[in-house]
């Protein structure tokens, strides 16, 4: 059976300007896969190349043995209404209530009527924690309930695979430990399958089952596996420094004063 998400050779490029080459992973189902690297390597436009937002300059995308980019705009629209996703400001209509929210995406996605789709809607905040806010703005949510009802609306139409984009960023370490479990638990119970963008080495290490670290200075991939097992093995000094959080070495553009 084809992966679910298989990245072949992909080549990521703003203009002349190459960011990432040779990009090449696999997610199976329920797989809990995170991309790593340090600021301005390129994870948030890869999360754009395999959501269908930003066309890569080369190599593949294929959903169940469906190549992305090569399809048409109608397969395109069928695949996307497989994703959920997250991205970091939550982007949650300020003029609509948190139910409102969660609701719009399964009036875009499933067959649901009205009172089906508040029924599972309600359903969905009360996983996320957030069954008494439903009534509520998003301008009165706190950052890490605003991230919890991003998180509800993008599982609410229960997609096989969900992209998140730094989905702790900004939180405290107790709604970002909430958070993981709250990952975990949607796995459990959705069987989906979730890629990550995370610096955030507890999250990485509680929840990643497999990992690909980019590397900004040589603009490839330098690390694949789970982030736990790679703290040990990785022999790669940048992948090091990251996972143990020491001084990166220099890198090799910059002059080292003695
Ligand atoms: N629309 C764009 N046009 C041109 N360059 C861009 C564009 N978007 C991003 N870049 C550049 O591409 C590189 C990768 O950006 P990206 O946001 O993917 O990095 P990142 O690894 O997610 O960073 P961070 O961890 O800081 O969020 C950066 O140098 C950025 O300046």
């Amino acid at each position: 059976m084809a992966a679910l998400l298989d990245v072949k050779d992909l080549e990521m490029r703003f203009g002349s300007r190459l960011i990432q080459r040779q990009v090449s992973l696999t997610v199976e189902r329920g797989c809990i896969f995170a991309v790593m690297g340090g600021s301005g390597c390129g994870k948030s436009t890869l999360l754009k190349h395999l959501v269908g937002l930003l066309p890569p300059a080369g190599g593949t995308v294929t959903y169940d043995g469906v190549d992305f980019w090569a399809s048409d705009e109608a397969q395109r629209r069928q695949l996307r209404s497989r994703f959920g996703m997250l991205f970091q400001s939550a982007a949650l209509w300020s003029s609509m209530t948190v139910l409102e929210n969660v609701c719009l995406p399964l009036a875009e996605q499933t067959t649901l009527n009205a009172k089906e789709r508040e029924h599972k809607a309600r359903e969905v905040l009360e996983w996320v924690g957030l069954a008494a806010y439903a009534d509520f703005w998003p301008a009165d949510l706190s950052g890490g309930m605003k991230k919890r009802a991003g998180l509800a609306r993008a599982i609410a139409g229960e997609p096989p695979l969900l992209f998140l984009d730094e989905p702790s960023a900004g939180l405290d370490p107790i709604s970002s430990r909430r958070l993981d479990d709250l990952i975990l638990d949607i796995r459990e119970r959705t069987g989906a399958a979730v890629v990550f963008v995370s610096h955030e080495l507890p999250s990485l290490f509680a929840i990643a089952d497999d990992s690909i670290f980019l590397d900004a200075d040589s603009k490839q991939p330098i690390a694949h596996g789970r982030p736990r097992d790679l703290a040990g093995t990785a022999d790669h000094p940048t992948v090091r420094a990251f996972l143990h959080r020491e001084v990166p070495p220099p890198s090799p553009n910059e002059t080292v004063s003695t």
